[in-house]
């Protein structure tokens, strides 16, 4: 990516529908920044890419690909990082195997995903796919900590325009169920590593035997950082879910499961995994043996399931028993048949818990019904947030959207903060015994006794983050004057830790008056009071809940979280903008492909590219990219003004519309405005052609909408027909080209 690195913005390629979106939107940047002598650069950090770069040796010169995602990963940690990241694909083993599949098909010669590697060559491969898999791309690129909020005019639009919302109602029998014991929560222990502590320290498996192994060796930890060790002992975890089962049909609810499979891609994988094994657990125990010999693991899911063993009557026939059997099961799509256990990356919970709840606690059974529904979160550290939100809004009704406040988050995020960065220091116990660290002074910081298939992990935060992280949250405090709560559970080890930061940084300031710590229970209650009176509160977070409630909130707030603001102010001085806080959205490709409608909201990348282009006048003093960054800003204003978001039916303005609209609207402030005379010629024509070509461009536009097309792949499309589907107005192409 050297050729990357010396341009002034980079816009990331990505995959699915914010990728789709690119397509049709990039071009009308490119010729807009190019006016003011800045360039753009798209580091290309999509799954399929990732992939490519991987294997050079197993393919053709044409084919290969640099790897953009170490070499942006460097950049980031410069002042020279001006990056617009669009949401990525963090890919589940089904979704990894499927994208291998497709790129094979295309006359790619990669290796397959081993899924039991036993010679060195098929360990080595399986450990470069491992790179590749759950959220790979997130955590490379946040060196900095997450500031995310809804801009001003966001917020006034959804009063103004409120979104649907379910009805809440007291008699609901949506709830929350966790384990009561032994999980995540219940076992953690967490110290602050002292000078005297700090080197480079190892985190070992003892069997029963005295026999030691090394699960991690040559594993830094610098003075100040706070480090954790907890495990979830899987006996309880498959113990609570059978119950959860059973408890979930005594309710005549629907059961679902919510996890994050994708950013905690070697823990939630298992415990989805023991899901599976739970809802069928009479086929494991009677087929056991021969669901192996047919390779079945359930961390996948119950698609590959199915998959492998459609072809045995007996088993197909104990799993329709079981089934019958069984509660109602919350569906991704009923339609097709698609279960919350099909694949681990269907249902993941920052996105799914607010649309249930959003939904005033309903979920989609297989007939199609909505009902209430029992939401299975097995660990207490962050359950208690839904749990809370659900019985406020039991008792208060659904949030009144024309009237709530705003909740923003403040996130402690940078390099590889807490349980996101835990992937590397995550292991099932291989037996019985106990899982150590060990630090480079020979002491043992924490240790736990296991028992086999328990999962263990180990979460870190380094010392200038959580600084730079109080900071941040004074910045916004002082900027904003709103409430502002500590999410910190002065009873949980981690927390405790970290409060131990927090209290005298404040004080120091001397603005501890201005901030509430709470536990994330009251911290949701007393937050939930806070904006149903109308007013405003930043929530200052850890990493999970950074997650969760840029969901959460914006999802009840203003109906998506696609309209946030993402900012991170990378630590070393680079803006890294990400573009809302939502996904890539694979419905929204789907509904593209069937009837040549994209619902992808793009207000996410209006906003990041306004706050882009005023860093890059800031950072080179390029005054006309704080002249194009201010007109940005008023054509994202005009979008609300207007009304020309995407709708969510075919045959009505979509994803494209908004990109005409954006870039008249662009155009126009750039001609009404006096800072750059040549600037304000020179889009004046261009706002000229954009309004004589009205007529023309709208009618083009809808004029290929209600047909399916063909992208030439899902996971690598095919570049000249995503174009040709992504830009279908002649007029308009020809005032961009
Ligand atoms: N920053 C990142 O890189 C992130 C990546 N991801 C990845 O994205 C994928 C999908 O994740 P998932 O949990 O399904 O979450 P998504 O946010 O992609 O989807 C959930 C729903 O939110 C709505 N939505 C999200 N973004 C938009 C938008 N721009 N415009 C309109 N509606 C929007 C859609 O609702 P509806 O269908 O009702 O229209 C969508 O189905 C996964 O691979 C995940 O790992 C997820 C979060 C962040
Ligand atoms: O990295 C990922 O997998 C998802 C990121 C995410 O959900 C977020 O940052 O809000
Ligand atoms: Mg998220």
């Amino acid at each position: 990516m050297v050729e990357n690195s010396t341009q002034d913005l980079l816009y990331t390629i990505v995959d699915e529908a914010p990728e789709l979106a690119s397509a049709s939107f990039l071009p009308i940047i490119r010729k807009f920044v190019s006016s003011a002598g800045i360039t753009v650069g798209t580091p290309d950090i999509s799954l399929a890419a990732r992939i490519i770069s991987a294997f050079p040796e197993s393919l053709t010169d044409e084919q290969r690909q640099s790897n953009d995602l170490a070499a942006l990963g460097e950049l980031v940690k410069t002042p020279a990082a001006n990056v617009i990241k669009l949401p990525n694909i963090s890919a589940s083993v089904p979704q990894l195997v499927a994208a291998v599949e497709e790129l094979q098909a295309q006359g790619y010669a990669l290796p397959d995903y081993p899924e039991e590697p036993q010679t060195d060559a098929e360990k080595d491969v399986r450990a470069r796919y491992d790179a590749i898999k759950g959220s790979a791309v997130n955590p490379v690129l946040r060196e900095g900590n997450s500031d995310r909020r809804a801009a001003r005019a966001v917020k006034n639009y959804a009063q103004k325009n409120p979104h649907s919302m379910g009805a809440w109602d007291a008699s609901s029998q949506t709830k929350v169920s966790s384990m009561p014991g032994n999980d995540f929560y219940a076992n953690e222990v967490s110290a602050t590593i002292t000078a005297a502590q700090a080197g480079v320290a190892k985190i070992e498996f003892v069997g029963k035997d005295g026999a030691v192994t090394v699960l991690k060796g040559a594993w830094p930890l610098d003075e100040g950082t706070v480090a954790d060790a907890t495990f979830m002992s899987a006996r309880a975890l498959s113990a609570f879910l059978a119950e959860a089962i059973e408890d979930t049909k005594k309710d005549g609810t629907m059961f679902s499961l919510h996890m994050k499979a994708t950013m905690m891609k070697v823990s939630d994988p298992i415990i989805f995994g023991h899901a599976v094994k739970a809802w069928l657990a009479p086929v494991f125990e009677q087929f056991g043996d021969k669901l192996d010999a047919l390779g079945v693991n359930p961390n996948s899911g119950m698609g590959d399931l199915l998959d492998r063993v459609k072809d045995d009557a007996e088993i197909m026939a104990a799993i329709e028993a079981v089934t019958a059997d069984r509660p109602a099961m919350y569906m991704v799509d009923s339609d097709k048949g698609i279960t919350n256990l099909h694949v681990p990356s269907d249902v993941i919970i920052d996105a799914s818990m607010p649309a249930v709840i959003r939904a005033g606690g309903k979920g989609w059974d297989g007939a199609g019904k909505k009902g209430d529904t029992n939401c299975v979160i097995p660990d207490r550290c962050y359950s208690t947030v839904y749990d809370e939100t659900i019985n406020f809004f039991k008792a208060n009704g659904a949030l009144d959207v024309t009237t709530a406040g705003a909740v923003a988050n403040v996130g402690l995020m940078a390099q590889k903060a807490e349980e996101y960065g835990s992937h590397p220091t995550t292991f099932e116990a291989p037996a019985d015994g106990t899982i150590r660290i060990v630090l480079a002074n020979g002491e043992t910081l924490h240790s736990h006794d296991v028992e086999g298939g328990d999962i263990w992990r180990s979460c870190t935060v380094k010392k200038a983050p959580i600084e730079n992280w109080i900071q941040l949250a004074m910045d916004r405090q002082r900027l904003t004057g709103s409430e502002a709560i500590f999410w910190l559970d002065a009873n949980r080890a981690h927390d405790a830790q970290l409060i131990a930061y927090v209290k005298p940084a404040l004080e120091s300031a001397g603005v501890a008056d201005k901030f509430q710590i709470m536990a994330p229970r009251e911290a949701t209650a007393q937050s939930l009071k806070t904006i149903t009176a109308g007013n405003d509160s930043i929530a200052i977070t850890g990493n999970v809940l950074r997650d969760y409630l840029t969901d959460l909130f914006p999802i009840l707030e203003l109906g998506t979280s696609a309209k946030m603001l993402s900012i991170v102010k990378l630590m070393q001085g680079g803006g890294l903008f990400e573009t809302g806080a939502g996904g890539s959205a694979p419905k929204h490709v789907q509904q593209l492909v069937e009837e040549n409608h994209l619902r992808w909201d793009s207000m996410g990348e209006f906003c990041a590219l306004g706050e882009s282009l005023n860093f890059l006048a800031d950072a080179q003093g390029n005054a006309k990219a704080g002249v194009l960054g201010n007109a940005a800003e008023v054509a994202t204003q005009g979008i609300l003004d207007h009304n020309r978001s995407p709708s969510r039916k075919v045959g009505e303005p979509d994803n494209r519309d908004s990109h005409y609209w954006f870039a008249r609207y662009w155009a126009e402030a750039l001609a009404a405005q006096s800072d750059d005379a040549d600037l304000a010629a020179e889009f004046a024509g261009v706002a000229k052609a954009l309004a004589d070509g009205e007529e023309a461009i709208l009618a083009e536009l809808a004029a290929v909408q209600g047909q399916p097309v063909d992208l030439g792949g899902y996971y690598h499309t095919d570049a000249a027909k995503t174009a040709k589907v992504m830009r279908p107005s002649a007029t308009l192409n020809a005032i961009i080209d």
